[in-house]
Order: structure tokens, then C-alpha cells, then sequence
């Protein structure tokens, strides 16, 4: 695998793209592992973003019935289309954050890190069964942080609202050809089943995690202009946000639950717009 990769590169004098997050998996283990985790079968239609040069492509191709694989760099789909003969693999040239995402139920990716954050929000949005996704570790301890932690963010907390997230194994640099300059980490995602998914106002989200480490109080007071409040209208809205659930606590403290509490009030006096 390892040789095929140094192989392709070499014989397309292939120049990694950093603006595209190219680190490319060399440690065939770690390739190996993820598609275990993905617990494929003839049944599943994988959806892959950023094949590259198609080493975890065609781990999964000998387990799933589809795969699915979104590269943005026509040069790697140039590539793959001439190198590999996959029966049940469909390369799909564009932006994995542009192009319709066909039906799939499960991913598993290594992905470009300069995307991590839309991508994530992204799947979030759809129905599947589990994800096993490489981040950057930074980036991966974000999404498994619980309230409270010292890194717990608007990403925390929106994929709490939506999925179990799991850490599960740590990736060193040397695993990848360009080495990056940071470890990754490995995430299995798995959606909550539709009656524990919460739904939260995006807008209210940011407002608070702004300032996530003011009380709600006062990052409301601050953000106003996110909720579309004009200076004036907040000052006649100021009695009733005195009022809000959570109000003395700090925003890096609240769950998605508490979030939920705090849009349906001011979502019931008026405050913001219902959710659409
Ligand atoms: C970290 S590399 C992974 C490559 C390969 N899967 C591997 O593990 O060796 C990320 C891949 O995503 C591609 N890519 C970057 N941005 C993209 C986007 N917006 N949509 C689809 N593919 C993208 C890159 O060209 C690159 O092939």
C-alpha cells in the first residue's frame, strides 16, 4: 500500500497540495483499523471525502457494497480514474461541501483539515449509522469535549446536540506523507436516534459562544446584533433576558439542553425568530 502510494506519486511527479490539507495515510494499520470501524458489509453505501490517491478507497471497496468518494483535485481524479478499475467505487470530482451528497449510511474519511468544521456540521445534518473520520487532534478533543472542559466550543456542544462522539485513537505526524505539523486523532460518530437529537437555534449558538466564557447574561447583553437586535430593541427586551434560564452561568458551562431552555424562552417572549 505504502509502495503503491510512493509509486503513484513518483510516476505523476505529484506535488502535495497543502491548501487542500493533502497529508496522505501511509501506516496501512491505521487504514485497516478505520474500516473495522466503519463495520462494513455488502449492505452500506460509504461516502468517502477526499480519496487522494485512493489507498482507504479501496480498503472499503473490498468490504462495502458502494462507495461514494468526493475529491476536489481534478489532477487525484485523473488519477484514480486510470489507475483503478473498482466495480463499486464512484469517484465524484467537486467540493465536498458544494456538491448533493448521494445516499449513503455510513463515512469514513481522512479528511482535509481545512474543512473539518462545515464538513462536520454538514454530516450533521444527514441520517447515518456511523462515521469514522481522521481530524486534527486539536480539532478532535473539541468535538468529544463535555461543558465544563476548558475547551468546550460551539462545535462541542452542536455535535452533542446531534451524535455520540468518540475518541479512539491517537495519529501521529509520521503517519502521513507530507508529514503535518500536528497529531490527529480518530472519531467515531454515531447520530442519536431522532427523538434525543436536539435542535438549536444556530444564530443563539454563536451569540453565546462568542463570549463562552461570560455568564449568558452578558454574552446575550454583548451579541446582541447576532440575534438581528438592534441596540434599541434589545434595550426594550432587557427586563425579560434578565429573566432567562441560565442566566448567571457561564456559556462554556451549558449542555445542549440548556441551550434549548434558553432559545424556547426567548423564543416565547418574542425575543428571537422560531426556528426554521
Ligand atoms: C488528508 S487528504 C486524504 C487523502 C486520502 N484519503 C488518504 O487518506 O491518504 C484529504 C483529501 O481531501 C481532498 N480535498 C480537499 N478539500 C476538499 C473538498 N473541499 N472536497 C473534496 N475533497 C477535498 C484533497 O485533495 C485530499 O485528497
Amino acid at each position: 500500500m505504502r509502495d503503491r502510494l510512493f509509486y503513484l506519486i513518483s510516476k505523476y511527479n505529484l506535488k502535495a497540495n497543502s491548501d487542500l490539507g493533502q497529508n496522505f495515510l501511509i501506516v496501512p494499520d491505521i487504514i485497516e483499523r478505520n474500516v473495522e470501524r466503519a463495520e462494513l458489509s455488502e449492505k452500506d453505501a460509504v461516502l468517502e471525502i477526499g480519496p487522494g490517491l485512493g489507498v482507504l478507497t479501496d480498503a472499503l471497496s473490498k468490504k462495502a457494497g458502494k462507495v461514494y468518494a468526493i475529491e476536489k483535485d481534478s489532477r487525484l481524479v485523473k488519477i484514480l480514474r486510470t489507475e483503478y478499475d473498482w466495480p463499486n467505487v464512484e469517484i465524484i470530482e467537486g467540493d465536498a461541501l458544494k456538491v448533493e451528497f448521494p445516499e449513503f449510511n455510513k463515512i469514513v474519511s481522512n479528511l482535509p483539515y481545512q474543512i473539518s468544521s462545515p464538513i462536520t456540521f454538514r454530516f450533521l445534518k444527514h441520517d447515518f449509522e456511523r462515521a469514522v473520520l481522521i481530524y486534527q487532534l486539536e480539532f478532535a478533543q473539541r468535538m468529544v469535549a463535555k461543558p465544563g472542559d476548558k475547551n468546550y466550543s460551539r462545535l462541542s456542544l452542536m455535535v452533542r446536540a446531534k451524535a455520540r462522539a468518540e475518541l479512539v485513537e491517537r495519529i501521529g505526524k509520521g503517519a502521513f506523507w507530507p508529514r503535518p505539523k500536528v497529531d490527529s486523532a480518530v472519531i467515531i460518530l454515531e447520530p442519536k436516534p431522532p427523538s434525543e437529537r436536539i435542535e438549536l437555534d444556530e444564530n443563539l449558538v454563536r451569540a453565546l459562544f462568542q463570549h463562552r466564557r461570560s455568564t449568558v447574561l452578558s454574552a446575550l447583553k454583548k451579541s446582541h446584533h447576532m440575534l438581528r437586535l438592534t441596540k434599541e430593541e434589545f434595550r426594550k427586551v432587557r427586563e425579560v433576558i434578565l429573566k432567562v434560564p441560565h442566566g448567571e452561568e457561564r456559556v462554556f458551562r451549558l449542555s445542549p439542553e440548556d441551550v434549548e431552555e434558553i432559545g424556547e424562552f426567548l423564543r416565547r417572549e418574542g425575543v428571537i425568530r422560531p426556528l426554521s
